[in-house]
């Protein structure tokens, strides 16, 4: 069976309406998504057309009021908040608008701890941390709070701790939408990297420019997908191309 078989995130039907203080809110309103490794896709579309919902979805943040999703085939709908966690520090990772770092770590434990707590071994955790944070031109600030860095540094911070567990699924959600147009064009640039290696990704992005960077920009319009479109084979589609680099080490 080729690899492609199976593909790394299969969602069929989903359904979510949130019910806030006013009226529901029909969020996601029937959903069929198919991510193969290595793919890049961009879900675009107005302010409250459901793209964050649905990106909380894929991450196990929100269930689901109908549908299901595989994950590399696997039912997650048996799946406890236990088993999501576990997930999302293993096999997910997240990049938010406001980077959600831990503002009392430093940079290098802010990276290093999900890597800890998947029971990675200290040495190597901070290996990885090390690698990671020179890659994404971090050297220097590892004792650095995330307070003392600007905008455009934690989120590269946030990204080496998306990262750091090495998952087959990156999940970003407009992560450049607190940063200026350098810090955008910087996180550009780093996702096209990871992705040309193998990182599989799904961003949502009011972005024009970031969303080029896809190789597929799927529309998102009122809870529902209303265009889906292959912009380019992608470095790992390529004719002839075989199997899948990965960042795994
Ligand atoms: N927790 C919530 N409780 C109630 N309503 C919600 C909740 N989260 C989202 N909504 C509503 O669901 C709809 C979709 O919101 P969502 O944040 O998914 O859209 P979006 O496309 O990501 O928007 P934006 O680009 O502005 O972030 C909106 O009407 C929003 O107000």
């Amino acid at each position: 069976m080729s690899e492609d078989a199976v593909p790394l995130l299969h969602a069929e039907g989903l359904v979510k309406t949130h019910h806030g203080q006013g009226a529901p809110a029909h969020a996601v309103r029937g959903v069929d998504l198919t991510v193969r490794r290595g793919e890049f896709v961009a879900v675009t579309g107005p302010s409250g057309a459901g793209k964050s919902t649905l990106l909380h979805l894929l991450a196990g943040l929100q269930r689901p009021d109908a549908g299901h999703i595989r994950l590399d085939g696997a039912r997650t709908e048996e799946y406890d908040e236990a088993r999501w966690a576990v997930e999302r520090r293993t096999r997910i990772g997240l990049v938010f608008q406001f980077f959600n770092l831990v503002s009392d770590l430093s940079v290098a434990d802010n990276v290093e701890l999900p890597a800890l707590l998947a029971g990675t071994p200290a040495r190597r955790a901070r290996a990885r941390r090390a690698e990671l944070l020179a890659e994404l031109g971090l050297d220097g600030k590892e004792r650095n709070m995330p307070g003392e860095l600007s905008g455009g540094e934690q989120q590269r911070v946030a990204l080496a701790r998306a990262l750091v567990n090495q998952p087959d699924l990156l999940l970003a959600d407009e992560p450049a939408g607190s940063l200026d147009s350098r810090g955008t064009r910087e996180v550009t640039r780093l996702l096209t990297r990871f992705h040309a290696r193998g990182q599989t990704i799904v961003l949502v992005t009011h972005d024009a420019r970031l969303a080029s960077a896809a190789d597929r920009v799927i529309s998102f319009f009122d809870g529902r997908i209303v265009d889906d479109a292959v912009l380019s084979a992608g470095p790992l589609r390529a004719p002839g191309a075989s199997g899948v680099l990965r960042l795994r080490d």
